[in-house]
């Protein structure tokens, strides 16, 4: 627990309205997080605060036990982050992308290479290290961005809506490499609102307009009815 991600308390409103209502949350070292919640619930404002691009006025958010607020520079090293956006040079190549990201880390000479060349091969890429981003396909590029994220080791992984415009294989690829990470040891959010993205055993939590409505694992949480239609019952919306 002590290397995993604690939200307690956390709210935040863009003028008078709520994003965020008194959220409280916790992912465990070893544990896959899915944070489900259809457009509008909330999950890109959360992503914010846990990267303090935004800062929340109350409630405390704490990485691998250091404070976000107190200790921002050591909580932020302990994070690894997917963003909807991606963060990579197109016109570089997979290697040099990535060593950029470990000089940002600090990380320089063998060190550097070492820890780009044990990424690649984690996620398969090895032999495409010397070609340019825009040379890949989607789901390779988000392979990338995922490899970017572990450079640095971080105990926490978030991940927002990391499979958006990725075909099946490619979302499956994505999805199944984040539970191994969770297996191994990682604490992992996975933002989202495909129901098909969560497993029984993974542990849910459902928000909506800015409110927790359910936490537990998912298999708790949808008693027998398949997911899309329990959150369906919950929430009056309907999830994919
Ligand atoms: N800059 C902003 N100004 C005003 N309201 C905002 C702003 N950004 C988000 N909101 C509102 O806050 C609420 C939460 O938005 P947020 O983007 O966090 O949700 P989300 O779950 O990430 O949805 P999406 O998947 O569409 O990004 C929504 O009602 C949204 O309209």
């Amino acid at each position: 627990m002590a290397d995993g991600l604690s939200i307690r308390g956390i709210s935040y409103s863009y003028g008078p309205k709520t994003a965020l209502n008194d959220l409280t949350l916790t992912v465990p070292s070893g544990r896959f997080c899915a944070l489900l919640g259809p457009n509008g619930a909330g999950k890109s404002t959360l992503f914010s605060l846990l990267t303090r691009l935004f800062v929340a006025p109350s409630g405390q958010i704490t990485v691998a036990s250091h404070d976000l607020s107190q200790s921002p520079r050591k909580a932020l090293a302990k994070i690894g982050v997917v963003f909807q956006q991606p963060t990579m040079d197109l016109d570089l190549t997979v290697r040099r992308n990535l060593m950029y990201f470990a000089a940002l880390h600090g990380l320089a000479g063998k060190e550097a290479d070492a820890r780009v060349g044990a990424a690649l091969e984690r996620l398969d890429m090895a032999e495409r290290a010397g070609e340019q981003l825009r040379a890949l396909n989607g789901g390779h590029r988000r392979r990338m961005e995922l490899a970017r994220a572990l450079i640095h080791r971080p105990p926490v992984l978030l991940l927002d809506e990391p499979t958006v415009g990725l075909d099946a294989a490619a979302r499956a690829a994505i999805t199944d490499y984040a539970h191994e990470l969770a297996a191994d040891g990682m604490a992992v959010l996975w933002a989202t609102h495909l129901t098909d993205e969560v497993r029984d055993t993974d542990d849910l939590a459902i928000l909506h307009r800015g409110q927790l409505l359910a936490r537990g694992t998912a298999e708790e949480i949808r008693r027998g009815m398949t997911l899309s239609d329990r959150f369906l019952q919950m929430t009056g919306e309907d999830a994919l």
